[in-house]
């Protein structure tokens, strides 16, 4: 049935118009066991969803359109292996790449858990290898430098972790990471490496994307004629990928490519083998910490009760804002600089999950199914785009993300970030009202006119919402919990709002479109593009003319 059709659904609607008119402050002091009934302890974190413009009447119907939504039904579906995926028609099963499943699930006969932990003691002895320094490139010098060439999943979640885990880090081999095309990364990082003694990792699902197969054909060329290109292959490239037949035609070794399997989602894929890099950076004993961590979020989410799941409060919270409250954005706001790299990995994981218009019955959803997601370093942002968070008219909910044992030694910073953290979400919500502008102006001295004049641009209407997340630390254990518990929350909200998170087909199009465009751009050669394509094109041609006649005329 059409969730739009269900009285939980319609009841949420016309509740939208009395939470306009409540404010955060009233919702606090009306209830002093609110932070208390609002928030959620589990081993790793605590979340505070309190300050969310919520009151019982919405929350209970929340967790009805959930139920109605058919939430615990689509879970179990997806973590017993069941094609949830339908429009790939596969089933959904990252939770088999961290032990999270609850019981054995085979895909195509062959069992997932046995497939995993095969490849798992692959990536275990390969990453012994080379922190051993048996691994050496093509002239005998031992592997001190690592190059993952992948993009979007083959690409943020490793960088992501590694950046979040720089304190776990062994100091045997340094990791680089190129994902774009445009040539000035590559060549940026080439330029620092001894060819001898690097290793490239191509991570790619589908070993075709255009940008990591270009990269990767660059980087082999880099090495000139050093050794023959067989032997170039074997002793500096690896691969990780769903496609291991297009990684052997490339030319890499059998027992150099490390598999992962269609049931894993390029963006949810950092659990499997396209995770080799984090192995590499923090050791294997490490990796296995973080895939634990995430599979405790996976037995979480699917044993907890729906009012006491952490995934699921998040996603009905989301969800509330984005498609019933008429919010449209959301901020991811890290108080940690290891997680600088979240809304970043955050924005892939949710906006490529959820950004969709076409329900699981094929029709227009008529609603919106996800926030645009976006943020930054909250403590950055404070000095950047916050004013826009407390003044503007738009209300963007946040999720403020931070630790409570600091990843360095340096006294007072700590408490110094922490505090700036409660205290921005504290603004958010209370705001400042303008009886206690006109107060604080008058204390200091100010005069009638002058506090008439000024206090209007110093209110803050407050009763902006956000999420609270307090790690007690940043370990791999904890950021796998972390991870996992923003993938259940998109997966959650998706199934609620009955849309497909696991397709991504919105991406293809234009990635048709640049390999039309590609040879236009050379041949100048526009004759069947639109006007304005044309004169891009027409214009790209025109400064590379004019430039070759520079070169030749220099
Ligand atoms: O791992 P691949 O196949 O190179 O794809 C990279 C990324 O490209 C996308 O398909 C989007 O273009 C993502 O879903 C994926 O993570």
């Amino acid at each position: 049935m059409d969730i739009t059709q269900f009285p939980s659904w319609q009841q949420l609607n016309s509740l939208t118009e009395k939470m306009h008119d409540r404010h955060l402050r009233e919702l606090f002091a009306e209830d002093p066991q609110r932070a208390a009934r609002f928030s959620l302890e589990l081993p790793e974190f605590l979340l505070d969803y309190s300050k969310n413009l919520i009151d019982d009447e919405v929350f209970v119907n929340l967790l009805q359109l959930a139920r109605d939504a058919d939430l615990e039904g689509w879970r179990r579906r997806m973590f017993a292996g069941e094609s949830v995926n339908c429009t790939e028609g596969r089933p959904v099963l990252h939770a088999a790449l961290r032990g999270g499943l609850p019981g054995p699930v085979s895909v195509g006969g062959v069992s997932a858990d046995a497939l995993v932990e095969g490849e798992l003691s692959r990536l275990k002895e390969f990453v012994n290898l080379l922190h051993n320094g048996a691994l050496t490139g093509c002239t005998g010098k031992r592997i001190t430098d690592v190059v993952n060439l992948g993009v979007g999943g083959s690409h943020l979640g490793p960088e992501m972790v590694i950046e979040a885990l720089r304190a776990h880090r062994c100091q045997e081999v340094q990791l680089h990471f190129v994902s774009n095309v445009d040539g000035a990364q590559l060549a940026d990082i080439l330029a620092q490496l001894d060819m001898e003694s690097t290793l490239f990792v191509v991570s790619s699902k589908t070993f075709t994307t255009s940008e990591t197969m270009t990269n990767a054909r660059s980087a082999l060329n880099w090495f000139g004629g050093l050794a023959p290109q067989a032997e170039l292959l074997r002793q500096h490239f690896v691969a990780v990928t769903a496609s291991p037949e297009k990684a052997r035609a490339f030319g890499i070794e059998p027992q150099r490519v490390f598999q992962f399997w269609d049931w894993v989602g390029g963006r949810f894929s950092l659990w499997s083998a396209i995770g080799l890099p984090i192995a590499i950076a923090i050791g294997f004993e490490g990796f296995r910490a973080l895939l634990d961590g995430a599979a405790s979020m996976d037995r979480h989410f699917q044993q907890a009760p729906l009012e006491k799941n952490a995934p699921v409060l998040m996603a009905l919270v989301s969800l509330w804002y984005c498609t019933f409250m008429g919010y449209p954005a959301h901020a991811i706001l890290p108080y940690e600089q290891a997680l600088h790299m979240l809304p970043a990995y955050l924005q892939q994981a949710e906006m490529e999950s959820n950004g969709k218009s076409t329900t699981r019955a094929g029709e227009e959803a008529g609603y919106a199914t996800g926030p645009l997601i976006w943020g930054m370093l909250g403590i950055n942002g404070q000095h950047a785009f916050y004013q826009y968070l407390h003044q503007s008219p738009q209300v963007v909910p946040a999720d403020f993300i931070g630790s409570v044992t600091p990843g360095h030694q340096l006294p007072g910073h700590h408490e110094i970030l922490l505090a700036n953290m409660f205290a921005q979400s504290q603004a958010l919500m209370n705001g400042v009202s303008r009886e206690q502008v006109e107060t604080d102006l008058a204390v200091r001295g100010l005069g009638a006119e002058e506090v008439d004049r000024l206090a209007p641009y110093k209110v803050h209407r407050g009763n902006r919402p956000s999420n609270t997340i307090l790690l007690r630390k940043l370990d791999p254990h904890s950021l796998g919990a972390l991870i996992a518990l923003y993938e259940h929350k998109i997966f959650a909200q998706g199934v609620i709002l009955q849309i497909y998170s696991f397709d991504q087909w919105g991406v293809e199009l234009g990635k048709g479109l640049a390999a039309a465009l590609q040879p236009q751009l050379e041949s100048g050669d526009s004759h069947n593009q639109d006007a304005s394509t044309a004169g891009l094109i027409d214009y790209y041609q025109r400064v590379t003319a004019g430039s070759a006649a520079l070169d030749f005329a220099g």
